[in-house]
């Protein structure tokens, strides 16, 4: 680290009581020049220690995010197997490797062998999981009665159409397939951009049939809790099976069915297991009553075409991003609780949003709303919904800035 300059002397004045007048304003004079010779030089060292607070700021910065990466990083799954005075063994789930760690007195007093605990990379165990806060709790979302009808979903008839077709017809008139001898689809997979409905598809189908719906996050699968993904799958069809009729919705499928890649981490492999532990029980599905399996991809270039083979998830629905008529339908649903002025006319402002997803034009009339408010009125003009688009086009520009440059 390089070292600051020191400060420069104070001047001193020195004056001889022998002096004349003459002599002693000379010295006065030379005495402020100095002065102001040392106040220039101050200041250009407060300048440069000023520049390198910031830069120092800026390191902290990045410092303090790194370390909340760091705290908030992937936790392996292990189970506590044996305390002794030197420490816990733990095994850890997925590769069963055991090994001996150190623990903190904290956690040592909660600990019994036998126990499921959260270990970081470096084995040292960072907490004791109780069944509420453990992965499957975490991992999956079970609603027993869904709140979303076809009638909240806009602009997408024809998904709606092929969803009950392949969803809740089967669920409702299983005889009658049983009768003609077909086979329903096993698997449902949705696929399209980011906030098209896809959710809302899946949550509508099970209102609809009076299914419980269980929904789990492929990347909360494999990413939070390594170890875990496999038997996380298993009971997630165990819960569907006694909570049938279900619908198993499994977002982000991506996550845990992704084309091999070369590399050959314990990550992939963790991947790959969780993978054909989901495969496995799709081909055990015949016996397995009323449940359905709905799954979602904004990735669908990336899935392992093993999961689309018949049997499997063979019945695809793309949920494109809405056409215009789909968007006024969008923003009408959504604001159909808002009190908007009679010069609003949404489907004049649905031709001016090309390229917006349903979750989008959901944001876009709230943000309408706002604008309302700030303007001091109850109503919503067309001008507010202009302004609301604007707002959220320059949001979306700011957020495809380059990191570097953000
Ligand atoms: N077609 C639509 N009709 C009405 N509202 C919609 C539609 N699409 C999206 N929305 C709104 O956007 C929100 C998010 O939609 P949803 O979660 O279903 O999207 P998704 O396709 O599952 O997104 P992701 O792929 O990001 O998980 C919904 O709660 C709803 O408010």
């Amino acid at each position: 680290m390089s070292r600051s300059p020191s400060l420069p002397e104070r001047p001193r004045l020195e004056l001889d009581p022998d002096m004349t007048p003459d002599e002693r304003l000379e010295a006065l004079r030379e005495h402020f020049k100095e002065i102001v010779q040392v106040n220039e030089q101050l200041t250009e060292q407060l300048d440069a220690a000023r520049d390198r607070q910031h830069g120092l700021t800026d390191e902290v910065d990045q410092l303090e995010r790194e370390n909340e990466t760091l705290k908030t990083s992937s936790l392996y799954i292990a189970t506590a197997e044996e305390l002794t005075d030197d420490g816990v063994v733990v095994k850890q789930h997925g590769n069963n490797q055991e090994v001996l760690t150190e623990v903190s007195p904290s956690i040592r007093d909660g600990l019994e062998a036998g126990d499921r605990v959260a270990i970081n990379d470096s084995f040292g165990v960072k907490q004791i999981l109780d069944p509420e806060t453990d992965a499957r709790a975490q991992a999956m979302q079970v609603d027993g009665s869904p709140d979303v009808s076809y009638e909240d979903i806009g602009g997408l008839e024809e998904q709606i159409r092929e969803v009950r077709e392949a969803v809740e017809e089967p669920l409702i008139n299983a005889d009658q397939f049983r009768e003609v001898g077909i086979e329903p689809p096993s698997g449902v997979l949705l696929h399209g951009p980011p906030g098209t409905g896809k959710t809302m598809l899946a949550k509508a189908v099970a209102n609809e049939t009076d299914a419980t719906f269980i929904k789990m996050a492929g990347s909360e699968l494999v990413r939070k809790f390594i170890g875990e993904g496999a038997r996380l799958v298993r009971d997630l069809f165990e819960l569907a099976a006694e909570r049938e009729p279900a619908i198993i919705f499994i977002d982000e499928i991506d996550a845990i069915a992704a084309k091999r890649t070369e590399s050959k981490t314990s990550g992939d492999a963790e991947v790959q297991r969780t993978m054909m532990q989901l495969l496995s029980e799709m081909d055990g599905f015949d016996e397995r009553g009323e449940i359905r399996i709905i799954a979602a991809t904004n990735r669908f270039d990336m899935l392992d075409r093993a999961i689309l083979r018949p049997g499997r998830f063979d019945r695809l629905i793309e949920v494109p991003n809405p056409d215009v008529e789909g968007r006024e339908r969008i923003l009408e649903i959504h604001t159909q609780e808002m009190n908007l002025d009679d010069d609003v006319d949404l489907g004049a402002f649905a031709a001016e949003t090309d390229g917006l997803s349903g979750a989008e034009l959901a944001s876009l009339a709230t943000e309408a709303g706002m604008f309302a408010i700030r303007d001091g009125r109850t109503t919503v003009q067309q001008s507010d919904l202009h302004d609301a688009l604007a707002k959220i086009e320059a949001d979306d520009d700011a957020s495809s800035v380059p990191v570097a440059f953000a």
